[in-house]
C-alpha cells in the first residue's frame, strides 16, 4: 500500500512540469521544496535521530553554491565538477568544524554553529573574489546528457532526483550497522560504546553527512537561481531549516518533505494574506513563525509526519503486520571468537580501589574467575557491586589497583575497547533504545562482528552482511526465550523480558566473559527458572560468567563461587554453601536486624535478604 502512494507521488511529480497548464509558481515552489527538503533530510539525521542541534545548515548550503558560482565563473570550471569540489571542500570544512564543535555538549553546541554559520556568511559577504554582498552573477546552467536545464521545468526533475537518491541513501543508512550507532546517539551513547561503538566518530560523520546534503542544495540552488549572494545562507535560513525539521518530523526522512513543504508554502501564504488581513506591510512572518514553532513543541513534540504515518499505520493495519514478520532468513552464520579453557584465568581483579572524593566505595577488592564459572557478586544495597562492575568495563576508571582481562589490562581502556576484547554486559538500569525493534537492539550488539561503513549502508551493498547481523540477533533472541517478539517496539516489553533483552544483546557481541547486573530483577519465578537454565547452557558452552544478584535463591542455585561485599569491602569469598555459613555475611546482610535471613527461599516466593531489594 504504502509502495503504491510512493508510486502515484513520484509519477504526479513527474507529470507536473510537463502539463501546460501547471502553474509556473507551483513548479518554483516545489523546486524550493526540493532544495530545502536536501538540507532538512542531513538535519533529521544530525538533529532527529542523532540528537545534534545545527542552526548552521545554511552556511553549508552557501559553500556549496559559492563554490559553483566561483568556478563556473572565474575558471570556467564545468558545474559538475564544480559540485566534486564543493563537495571536497564542504567535506573539509564540516570535518574540522564537526571535529572542534562536536565536543560541545547541551547548549554549547547549539550557540557553536550559530558561531562558526555567522562567520561563514560574513566571510562570503568580505571576500572580494567571491563579489562581497553583491555576490555572484552570470553563473551557467546545468548541462545534462546535452540538455541544458536552464528552465526551471528542465532543473526540476534534477533537484528531485537528488531528493529522493538522498532519502533512498538516507533510509538505507538509518536501517544498518552504521544505522543503530547514529540511532543509538541521543539516548544511549554510553550504552552504544559498551558494544565498541565509537560514538564520538558517529557524530563527525552525520555532521559530514548532513553538510554534503547541504552543499548539493546549494549546488543546485546557484545554478537555478544563475546567481548568489550571502543573504540565504546566514543565521536566519539556519534557523528556518531547523524549524521545517522540527515541523516535519525530526525522526523520518519523509519528515524533511513535509516540513520543507508545510513551512514553504505557509511562508508564502502567510506573505500574501497576513498584510491584507492586518492591513500593514510590515514583516510579521516571524511572529506567526515563533507562534507555530510553540503550538507544534506543545501538542506535536515529534512533528506532524509521526502524526500521519501513526494514524495511517493503524487505519491500514501495517503497524501489527510489520510486528507479526516471520524471523530473518536464516544465512551463514557470524565467526565465532574462540574461548579459553575451562579452568583458564578470565578475569583477575587486583586491589581495586574507587573513591568518589571522601568516599570509597570499592575499597581494594581482589577477586579472580576462570573460564566456564559463574561467579556471583554480592552484598547489600550501596556495597559497592555496580561500582565494581563498572570498573571492570571501563565506564569508572580505577583510582588504584589493577584488573586484568585474559592477560590484558583493563584499567587504563575505555569501555568500547574493552568490548572489542570480549566483556560484553547488561546494566543494572535497563538501557535500551525503546523506539527500535527488539531484533535492532540485540543487532546493536554484534556491531563489532561487522565492518560494514556508512558508504556501503547508504547504497545498500551490505545486505549479506546485515542479513547475517540480523540472522544472529534472531539467534540470540530465541536463545532467551524473546524469538516471539523480534518486531516489537523494544520501549513495549516488560521490564523482565527488557532486562532479557539485554542479555540477547551482549550474547551478539560473542563475549567470552560475561557481566550482567540483577538480570533476574523484575522476572517471575518460572521466568528466573527459564534464565537459570539459559546461564547454566552458556557455562557449559565455556562462558564466563560475572552476576551481581540480590535474589540470593537464584543466585546460590546457580553460582560456582561468590564473592560478598558490604560497604565496598570484600568480607567473605567461596563457594555458596560456605558464604551461606559466614557469620559476617549473615550479619551484613541482616545488620543487627531480627529479619530472617531466607537463603533458602520458598518455591514462588525467592528469598531475599533483609534489607536487600
Ligand atoms: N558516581 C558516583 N558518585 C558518588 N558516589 C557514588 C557514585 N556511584 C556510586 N556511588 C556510591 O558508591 C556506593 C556504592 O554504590 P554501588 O551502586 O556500587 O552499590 P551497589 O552495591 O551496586 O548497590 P545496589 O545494590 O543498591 O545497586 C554507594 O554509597 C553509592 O552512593
Amino acid at each position: 500500500m504504502n509502495r503504491i502512494i510512493l508510486v502515484v507521488f513520484i509519477l504526479a511529480l513527474g507529470v507536473l512540469p510537463q502539463l501546460a497548464s501547471t502553474p509556473e509558481f507551483w513548479i518554483t515552489q516545489l523546486n524550493y521544496v526540493g532544495l530545502a527538503a536536501l538540507v532538512v533530510l542531513g538535519l533529521v539525521l544530525l538533529t532527529g535521530v542523532g540528537g545534534l542541534t545545527s542552526f548552521g545548515q545554511a552556511a553549508f548550503v552557501g559553500i556549496g553554491a559559492y563554490t559553483t558560482a566561483y568556478l563556473t565563473t572565474a575558471a570556467g570550471w564545468s558545474p559538475w565538477f564544480a559540485l566534486v569540489a564543493g563537495l571536497l571542500i564542504t567535506f573539509a570544512v564540516a570535518f574540522v568544524l564537526g571535529a572542534i564543535t562536536l565536543r560541545l555538549s547541551g547548549h554549547y553546541l547549539p550557540l557553536g554553529t550559530i558561531a562558526w554559520c555567522l562567520s561563514l556568511y560574513y566571510l562570503f559577504g568580505n571576500l572580494s573574489f567571491l563579489g562581497q554582498y553583491d555576490g555572484i552573477a552570470g553563473i551557467q546552467p546545468i548541462s545534462f546528457l546535452g540538455l541544458s536545464l536552464l528552465d526551471g521545468r528542465d532543473i526540476f526533475y534534477l533537484i528531485w532526483v537528488f531528493v529522493f537518491l538522498s532519502m533512498w541513501a538516507t533510509r538505507n543508512l538509518l536501517d544498518s550497522r552504521p544505522g543503530r550507532a547514529i540511532r543509538a546517539l541521543k539516548n544511549g551513547k554510553g550504552m552504544a560504546e559498551s558494544f565498541g561503538v565509537n560514538m564520538a566518530s558517529y557524530k563527525v560523520i552525520i555532521f559530514v553527512y548532513s553538510a554534503l546534503l547541504a552543499c548539493v542544495s546549494g549546488w543546485l540552488y546557484a545554478h537555478m537561481q544563475r546567481a548568489v549572494s550571502p543573504s540565504p545562507f546566514g543565521l536566519n535560513y539556519g534557523i528556518e531549516y531547523l524549524f521545517m525539521a522540527v515541523v516535519g518530523g525530526g525522526s523520518s526522512v519523509w519528515g524533511a518533505i513535509m516540513g520543507s513543504s508545510l513551512i514553504l508554502l505557509l511562508k508564502d501564504q502567510i506573505q500574501n494574506v497576513l498584510p491584507k488581513l492586518i492591513n500593514t506591510t510590515a514583516n510579521f512572518e516571524l511572529v506567526v513563525f515563533g507562534i507555530l514553532m510553540i503550538l507544534v513543541l506543545q501538542y506535536a513534540r515529534d512533528g506532524i509526519w509521526p502524526i500521519i504515518s501513526g494514524w495511517w499505520a493503524s487505519i491500514t493495519g501495517q503497524g501489527e503486520a510489520k510486528r507479526r514478520r516471520g524471523p530473518p532468513p536464516v544465512v551463514e552464520a557470524l565467526p565465532q571468537r574462540s574461548r579459553p579453557q575451562a579452568g583458564t584465568l578470565v578475569l583477575d581483579v587486583e586491589s581495586a580501589r574507587k573513591q568518589f572524593g571522601g568516599l570509597v566505595a570499592v575499597n581494594d577488592i581482589s577477586f579472580k574467575l576462570k573460564a566456564g564459572e559463574i561467579v556471583g557478586l554480592i552484598g547489600p544495597n550501596g556495597a559497592g557491586k555496580s561500582t565494581t562492575f563498572n570498573l571492570i568495563t571501563g565506564v569508572l576508571p580505577v583510582t588504584s589497583g589493577t584488573v586484568t582481562f585474559l592477560g590484558q589490562r583493563l584499567e587504563k581502556l575505555p569501555s568500547r575497547e574493552i568490548a572489542k576484547l570480549g566483556v560484553g554486559r547488561t546494566f543494572q538500569h535497563v538501557q535500551l533504545l525503546p523506539t527500535m525493534t527488539v531484533l535492532e537492539n540485540v543487532a546493536l550488539g554484534a556491531h563489532l562482528r561487522s565492518g560494514v561503513g556508512v558508504l556501503q549502508a547508504a547504497l545498500h551493498i551490505e545486505r549479506k552482511d546485515e542479513a547475517r547481523l540480523l540472522h544472529e540477533a534472531a539467534k540470540q533472541l530465541h536463545r532467551v526465550g524473546l524469538g516471539d517478539y523480534l518486531y516489537e517496539q523494544a520501549g513495549n516489553l516488560a521490564l523482565g523480558q527488557q532486562r532479557i533483552l539485554e542479555i540477547a544483546r551482549a550474547l551478539a557481541a560473542d563475549p567470552v566473559l560475561l557481566l550482567l547486573d540483577e538480570p533476574a530483577a523484575g522476572l517471575r519465578y518460572k521466568e528466573k527458572q527459564e534464565l537459570a537454565k539459559v546461564l547454566g547452557q552458556l557455562r557449559s558452552e565455556g562462558m564466563s560468567i560475572l552476576l551481581v544478584e540480590h535474589d540470593m535463591d537464584f543466585v546460590m542455585n546457580l553460582t560456582d563461587h561468590l564473592v560478598v561485599m558490604d560497604f565496598g569491602t570484600k568480607i567473605a569469598e567461596g563457594t555458596p554453601d560456605v558464604v551461606q555459613a559466614n557469620p559476617a555475611v549473615l550479619e551484613a546482610y541482616l545488620g543487627g536486624i531480627d529479619d530472617d535471613l531466607e537463603l533458602e527461599g520458598a518455591e514462588g516466593t525467592p528469598a531475599t535478604a533483609g534489607g536487600v531489594a
